[in-house]
């Protein structure tokens, strides 16, 4: 028997989205919020704010628990309490579940214990009532993530799949915002908003003492809809051309930033902005190349192209997608493309993922992600040819640019250097990304790298 923190401290690093993997987590309750409703004697839903002190900077996590005095069939133990309670995964817990999705759609307040938490129900989708207990079934979709996401499903209405934040950063987080910006606006780009909690905390590195941001973000669940990634590697690996549905992608990529553009702040860069770019573009280069060696080859070079790319003409930096790849983006048959997970770079503070941006960064993204569909197969299939694979690659990104550019006539091309500064960025994160989650896949990027270097598209003097 042990405290709740004791408990955690035990579970956490066995947990998918713990980020300190391989080290000891050093973990401080910040205090938590309990959600109304739970009428079970003696059994109580609530999350955590724990902060993990260990890595630089500290990590804060959200924990979602139940608490209750025997366990249930199948619920996930985390441990037992010094009081004999049971500590529970409240994500697996038909308690946690229903008083979430019913706290959203009642947009109750939290009870705070240190940590205040509101839920709003968006007006797009007004007339879902509360549903009884008996009609609604919750699980937690299965698969690899970052957050914890939990799908609901209703006696009538469409299911809703509800993200639990598990890193909380101060500020609204971009996910929220720009998803729900764009379905306000009415593009049947992203899925419709259901609704989202807030929350307020400690925080002693704050002038006000305290911080705020969002806690959970719930929106309409586009069941069965695969994702581009997986629809991309069919096609390439039944050599099936990709060029009409790249294509539509660069347009339906043109939409969503013109209508982001529409909707939120955009703004001229001026020269403070380029030279804090390419401060920015330096700095990650360092750190990339100090974590994967292998890059020290390729520096100068990217050195070349980011000289380059800040003397060419930018456009208007504006609100974009951030950490755009084919896994980020789903085929649904009644609306075409959908782009899901507003997040950002997760390897990236959040201070620079809330800022205005080229769109460059989103188009670089796409690109790579062609890259990586003939990557990973020549990685894993013996069946398929490399200069094929490459082929099909390079005729989808051909395509996908001249979607965006007819859609949206930014002619990317025309200072491509630009757009290879923003690609070769993208290739460093990935190869920091996969030297610290998939090895095996180091070469992909390091390989778009080399390529990206070998175009010789830089007409500056070399240094
Ligand atoms: N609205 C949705 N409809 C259908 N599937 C979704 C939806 N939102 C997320 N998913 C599925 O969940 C996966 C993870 O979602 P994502 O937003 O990328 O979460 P994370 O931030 O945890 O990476 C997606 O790749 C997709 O398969
Ligand atoms: O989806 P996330 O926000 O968690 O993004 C991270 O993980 C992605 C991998 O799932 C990673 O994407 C890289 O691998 C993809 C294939 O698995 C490929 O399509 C992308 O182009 C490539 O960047 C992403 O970089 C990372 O931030």
């Amino acid at each position: 028997m042990n405290s709740t923190l004791a408990l955690v401290s035990e579970w956490i690093s066995g947990q998918r989205w713990f980020a300190g993997k391989g080290r000891h987590p050093s973990l401080r309750l910040l205090g938590e919020w309990e959600l109304p409703g739970v009428t079970e004697p003696g059994v109580s839903a609530s999350s955590l704010l724990v902060m993990d002190d260990a890595p630089e900077p500290a990590v804060l996590y959200q924990i979602p628990v139940v608490r209750r005095p025997s366990p249930l069939f199948g619920s996930r133990v985390i441990g037992q309490l010094h009081s004999g309670e049971f500590l529970i995964d409240g994500v697996h817990d038909p308690v946690w579940t229903y008083a979430l999705i019913s706290m959203i759609l009642g947009e109750r307040d939290a009870i705070p214990l240190g940590v205040a938490a509101t839920g709003r129900h968006s007006p797009a989708d007004e007339g879902r009532p509360i549903p009884r207990p008996e009609d609604v079934t919750a699980h937690v979709l299965a698969g690899e993530q970052s957050n914890t996401s939990i799908i609901f499903e209703f006696a009538t209405g469409v299911p809703v799949i509800a993200k639990v934040y598990r890193q909380l950063h101060h500020g609204d987080n971009p996910d929220v915002v720009l998803q729900s910006a764009l379905a306000e606006a009415g593009s049947p780009h992203v899925p419709l908003s259901v609704g989202d909690i807030r929350g307020e905390w400690d925080d002693v590195g704050r002038a006000s003492g305290r911080a705020d941001g969002h806690l959970v973000f719930a929106q309409e669940f586009l069941d069965g809809a695969p994702d581009a990634w997986r629809v991309a590697l069919v096609a390439a690996e039944s050599e099936v051309d990709f060029v009409d549905s790249a294509r539509s992608l660069g347009a339906t990529t043109a939409l969503v930033h013109q209508t982001l553009a529409r909707v939120l702040p955009t703004r001229r860069p001026d020269a403070v902005d380029l030279e804090e770019r390419a401060a920015l573009w330096a700095r990650r280069l360092d750190a990339c190349v100090a974590e994967v060696p292998a890059l020290g080859e390729y520096r100068a070079g990217i050195e070349r192209v980011h000289a380059a790319a800040v003397r060419v003409p930018w456009s208007d930096l504006q609100r974009i997608h951030g950490d755009y790849h084919l896994g980020q983006v789903l085929f649904a048959p009644d609306r075409g493309w959908v782009l899901l997970d507003f997040e950002g770079e997760p390897l990236r503070p959040m201070t620079e993922r809330d800022q205005p941006d080229l769109v460059h960064r989103d188009v670089a993204g796409m690109l790579r992600s062609f890259d990586y569909v003939a990557g990973s197969l020549a990685l894993t299939s013996a069946s398929h040819s490399a200069p094929h694979l490459r082929q099909w690659a390079s005729r989808a990104r051909k395509a996908f640019l001249d979607g965006y550019i007819r859609v949206s006539g930014n002619d990317l091309r025309a200072n491509r250097v630009l757009l290879d500064a923003f690609e070769l960025d993208k290739a460093i994160y990935e190869a920091v990304y996969e030297h610290r989650n998939r090895p095996d896949w180091e070469s992909i990027p390091l390989g778009g790298v080399a390529r990206l270097l070998s175009h010789g598209r830089i007409s500056v003097p070399r240094t």
